[in-house]
């Protein structure tokens, strides 16, 4: 039922991808010393989360809902519903290792189908039970968190049941998913017709169709195949007022589109039952290629340069010095030490690694591309790495949450966050975030590591993605990275500086609003925003149960 996910072991990754837990010894500590960290190797008092309290479900809702789903397919059995119990974010993991109080739904509903997750939601209306849409639970924002929203009882709607590719039609380049589908598995559907949907998040072992829709995902490729609601051609969804079916055409101009109100809606205003997607010939050749440039200013104005001219390739990431130098660290051996060198002698002194993927339809289509590629590079003097470097980025492009297991277990208070803003602005932004976060996290003997990329590009401006590592602050687990984390946030809202009055950036570029970001919504859309919000939830879910204090934290 689960498709090979053990949602019982959230505190991890993979439990079967474990052979990739590696990070040798002598890159941790070279990562405890660059951090500051005699603590580092000691995770301090860890445990497990407790028994969860018994659940509140009342026993007339519960036999409803098991008329519904069948005894199978409704559970509250407490591995399950702990299962449940939030995404992955360092919080979440931190309450998964017996940090603070964990918020554990009363029970997991698992349908089958459209119709089923639609009379469950009636249900919960009739019963005033509160229901949180569960794709893959990689939520990084508190998403999926149990949150009960004053209602007896809190019900976690598993959707991996709906996991089907419903049709394809090569014609229009389409495909409709069941929204429970995971990212990996819709690929394998798809290649069986020679299509790709090219979506490829880091989290694509576990998340599903319908959280990329409900969350505006943006995946690794996405300089290339676009942001996932720009694959969204329709949408069905199952809401307390009944079922909604959006999009007929490819464009339309008959009114608002009422699609975009369902991409981002994080659960708050319906339940995505099947998505119809936009997909792509499946490459037949593929070059990655790893180049440096001297310094963020010019590796900047170099992505930049090629976002204007029109030639991204569909990976374009650039990573500052930090981050360059922690991944040649953590490579270590002879090579590394010799590509040092090789740099240095070409007088680069702060090495930021840009590595660029292309897919395409032929080699001619990918020479040709690549030419034009190079030939904008051609004057921010890039150092050519060649292919060597590129594959490498593409091996380890999933290893990043297993080896946040393995620095957790060390001890290490590890988290990611992004923003993004308009290339003008960018350099104010990125300075003002990491600024926040090196006040917050200083002190005590500890060095926080703050590093920096951009992954996804456009014409007016870029995302930036940070990667924090300092050492846990022991006795203050959750405290630590909550500062740090509303330092940040504070920090893209224009709130730290007086000067400044408006935002900096967007509170969220991919990762969503959840119960993170929601304080900082008002500052970007304005109350008005936030009214129209507000209103479009009251006429869907008048009496509130979908998704309790999330995207609107008074929801
Ligand atoms: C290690 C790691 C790497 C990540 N990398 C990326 C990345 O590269 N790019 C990126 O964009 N994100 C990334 N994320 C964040 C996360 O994977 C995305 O937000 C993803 O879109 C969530 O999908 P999910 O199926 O896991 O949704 P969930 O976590 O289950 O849910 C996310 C939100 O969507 C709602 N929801 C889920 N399914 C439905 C549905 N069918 N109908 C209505 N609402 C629904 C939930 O209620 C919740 O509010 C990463 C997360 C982790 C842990």
């Amino acid at each position: 039922m689960t498709e090979g996910i053990d949602h019982r072991l959230r505190g991890r990754w993979a439990p079967h991808g474990a052979h990739q837990d590696k990070l040798p010894a002598r890159s941790l500590r070279w990562l405890s010393t660059r951090i500051g960290a005699s603590e580092v190797a000691s995770p301090g008092t860890e445990g497990e989360p407790g028994e969860p309290s018994p659940t509140t479900l009342p026993t007339a809702a519960q036999a409803d809902l098991t008329e519904i789903l069948g005894h199978e397919r409704l559970t509250t059995d407490p591995a399950a519903r702990l299962g449940r119990a939030g995404g992955l974010s360092y919080l979440d993991l931190l309450h998964q290792r017996g940090f603070g109080e964990l918020a554990v739904p009363d029970a997991i509903a698992l349908p089958s189908d459209a119709e089923q997750v639609q009379r469950v939601l009636e249900c919960c209306v009739r019963h005033d039970i509160a229901v949180v849409p569960f794709g893959g639970g990689t939520s990084v924002v508190g998403g999926v968190s149990a949150l009960r929203g004053g209602k007896a009882a809190v019900l976690a709607l598993d959707l991996v049941g709906l996991d089907q590719l419903h049709s394809v039609d090569p014609v229009s380049r389409l495909a409709v998913f069941g929204a429970g589908t995971r990212a990996l598995a819709a690929e394998r559907m798809l290649r069986a017709h020679g299509l790709t949907l090219g979506h490829v998040p880091q989290s694509a072992e576990r998340a599903s169709i319908g959280g990329f829709a409900a969350t505006r995902s943006a995946g690794q490729a996405s300089s290339g195949y676009g942001r996932f609601e720009d694959m969204v051609a329709g949408l069905r969804l199952a809401t307390p007022r009944g079922p909604w079916r959006l999009g007929v055409a490819p464009a339309s101009a008959a009114g608002p589109d009422l699609r975009a109100l369902a991409l981002g809606s994080e659960g708050t205003l319906g339940v995505l039952t099947e998505v119809t997607l936009r997909v792509r010939p499946l490459p037949t050749v593929e070059r990655y290629e790893g180049f440096v440039l001297d310094g963020w200013t010019r590796g900047q104005e170099a992505v930049r340069a090629l976002a204007q001219a029109g030639c991204l390739a569909e990976v374009t990431r650039l990573s500052d010095s930090d981050e360059t130098n922690v991944s040649f660290a953590l490579r270590g051996g002879m090579r590394t030490a010799a590509l040092r060198g090789y740099l240095r002698a070409r007088g680069v002194r702060e090495p930021n690694l840009l590595v660029l993927g292309w897919h395409a339809g032929s080699r001619a289509e990918l020479a040709r591309r690549r030419a034009v590629t190079l030939g904008v590079l051609r004057r921010f003097r890039p150092v050519r790495l060649g292919t060597a470097a590129g594959e490498a980025w593409r091996r380890g492009r999933f290893g990043g949450p297993r080896q946040r297991d393995v620095l957790l277990d060390a001890g290490v208070c590890v988290e990611t966050l992004e923003t993004a803003g308009f290339w003008s602005g960018l350099d104010r932004l990125r300075d003002a975030v990491r600024t926040a976060l090196r006040t917050e996290l200083t002190g005590h003997g500890r060095a926080p590591l703050i590093m920096c990329h951009i992954s996804h590009a456009y014409e007016t401006g870029a995302s930036l993605y940070f990667t924090v590592l300092v050492p846990r602050a022991h006795g203050d687990e959750l405290g630590q990275w909550q500062r740090a984390k509303a330092a940040a946030c504070a920090a893209i809202a224009g709130w730290s500086d007086p000067d400044v009055g408006e935002p900096l950036g967007t509170i969220t570029h991919h990762h969503a609003v959840g119960t993170d970001h929601a304080p900082y919504l008002e500052a970007e859309i304005g109350a008005l925003g936030v009214d129209v919000l507000r209103q479009l939830k009251h006429t869907l879910d008048p009496t509130g149960i979908l998704n309790p204090g999330k995207l609107l934290p008074d929801a």
